[in-house]
């Protein structure tokens, strides 16, 4: 993940500060060059990195710190809040309205990702029931139209541009009087990259910018921009209204401080990330969660909507009743594996958890993982209804077990695998044998019923370990409680269990 690298320095840096016994202003210094290099490393811009620690020595005074009062708590809050700070300047962005048309022009540097992210954009609101529509602006780069048009009638949303007209101001005014005339509520603009030494080109996206009016321009910048970032996208607010930012790339493995400087520049919110180069790889942004999980502080929203994402409410007292009865079948290790994969990367989750970052979960590990969960089911789906019904795994005999490795193309070993696997998930699920099931509608009572002593036996040691142990265990539990109780101990426990081996 972009910025993980830096996420998991500062929360080392942070880490090594507590572990003093006290911490004295010759501490934080340590702790706050660290946090300094680190940035710095990242290519964060050099001046933005320094307003940032003097912010944090300002807010964090030790002489005015009663004893008793937790330190390392108060300075990761202050770090927390400058890198926020860094990503919401405060004031949000034009949000335009379903129904009520609108003109949205997205500029950028050149290849940061802009067509991509124009049809990732409409393809978004039209999934909501917006009616978007795209003109294509881009003259300076030959095949942007085509990429444009492709795109567009993949997504089934009507385009406008010109294969031999080359002015864009003209294309992109009459573009959006056409998708007006059509009501269409989201018109997009897409205009060529740029960079600021081509100041004919600035002068071009300020023409177009005049012509076509538009209620949001979006800066879009990819996320490994690197220590120019800063110049670039002031010279981009500095000729047109940038009111919002798109960071695209997300899914690599830049360094991203750059990205951080050009948001600052900009003064606007970032709005949402690209994270794939697919229509549907993009996602919604939220400054608090996001910092959140970077410095390993967890994201308990984030997690808990995943979790109901995957698992719907009506379908979990069923199955809790299942478990609690002790049946834990081969079916309903198929269902958890099923869910594991509509989850994503298990590595996603769990940085939404507090003390993991994203930086703990290795990628190769992680797919590694997910192929083996689709090997174990596509072995069972050569079983029957009863064997995968059944929780007595001595139906499965050595005549069973080959003719499924020969339905399913593996090797009897693999096979066999699977059922090991089996044996050991049906054991750790065992545990949660008696547990009081709510009736519906009592969701939130699993969370009462779920304490810390039964999560301690069903978690994997290293789990627990990282999580801090019984004490780390129960501050979870309650923090749980705090956001309106766990969704469902099978969930977690699905993930927990059966996601990283
Ligand atoms: N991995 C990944 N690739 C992306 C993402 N967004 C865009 N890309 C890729 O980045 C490359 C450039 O994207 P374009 O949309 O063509 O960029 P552009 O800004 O329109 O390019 P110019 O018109 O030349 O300025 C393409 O290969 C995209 O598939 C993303 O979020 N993740």
């Amino acid at each position: 993940m972009v910025l993980a690298q830096l996420g998991g320095s500062i929360s080392r840096a942070l880490q090594q500060m507590s572990n003093a016994t006290i911490i004295d202003e010759k501490v934080l210094n340590e702790c706050l060059n660290e946090i300094t290099r680190a940035l710095l490393q990242a290519d964060v811009q050099f001046k933005l990195v320094r307003d940032m620690t003097t912010n944090i020595k300002k807010i964090v005074n030790l002489d005015d710190l009663a004893a008793g009062h937790n330190k390392r708590r108060i300075i990761q809050q202050a770090v927390f809040n400058e890198l926020c700070k860094i990503l919401d300047p405060g004031k949000p962005s034009f949000t335009p309205k379903k129904g009520k048309p609108s003109v949205v022009m997205f500029v950028g540097l050149q290849g940061s990702g802009k067509t991509t992210t124009c049809t990732k954009y409409a393809y978004y609101h039209q999934k909501k029931g917006w009616k978007p529509a795209l003109v294509c602006a881009d003259t300076f780069r030959a095949g942007a139209f085509d990429q444009l048009k492709q795109n567009a009638t993949k997504a089934k949303i009507p385009f406008y541009g010109s294969y031999t007209e080359s002015d864009p101001v003209r294309i992109a005014a009459e573009g959006v009087e056409t998708f007006k005339k059509e009501n269409c509520d989201l018109i997009i603009v897409d205009t060529s990259g740029r960079h600021k030494q081509e100041a004919a080109l600035f002068e071009e996206m300020r023409q177009v910018s005049e012509a076509t009016e538009p209620d949001l321009v979006i800066f879009v910048m990819d996320s490994s921009i690197g220590q120019a970032a800063f110049d670039q996208a002031q010279a981009f607010k500095q000729s047109v209204a940038v009111g919002a930012v798109i960071v695209t790339k997300m899914d690599g493995h830049a360094k991203g401080g750059g990205a951080l400087s050009a948001v600052a520049a900009t003064k606007s919110p970032v709005i949402f990330i690209g994270t794939g180069e697919h229509m549907d790889e993009f996602e919604v942004f939220d400054v608090k969660p996001f910092v959140s999980r970077l410095l390993g502080m967890g994201d308990w929203s984030g997690f808990m909507d995943k979790i109901h994402e995957v698992v719907p409410m009506d379908q979990q007292p069923e199955l809790l009743q299942k478990l609690s009865e002790g049946h834990f079948t081969l079916r309903i290790m198929y269902e958890q594996f099923q869910n594991i994969l509509k989850m994503g990367p298990i590595g996603q989750v769990f940085s939404m958890l507090p003390g993991f970052s994203a930086e703990l979960m290795p990628k190769g590990r992680e797919k590694e993982s997910q192929a083996k969960i689709k090997r174990y089911m596509t072995m069972m789906d050569s079983m029957t209804n009863e064997e995968l019904d059944s929780s007595n795994p001595k139906l499965m005999t050595e005549s069973r077990i080959m003719r499924i490795a020969r339905g399913s193309g593996r090797q009897v070993h693999e096979v066999m695998e699977m059922m090991e696997e089996y044996k050991r998930l049906a054991k750790i699920w065992s545990k949660m044998k008696g547990l009081k099931i709510p009736k519906k509608g009592e969701m939130s009572a699993l969370s009462r019923n779920m304490n810390a002593q039964h999560m301690s036996k069903v978690l994997p040691p290293q789990m627990l370990k990282q999580i801090g142990g019984m004490g780390g265990l129960q501050n979870l539990m309650k923090q749980m409680g705090g956001m309106g109780g766990m969704g469902s101990a099978k969930d977690m426990m699905g993930m927990f269990g059966g996601g990283d081996k």
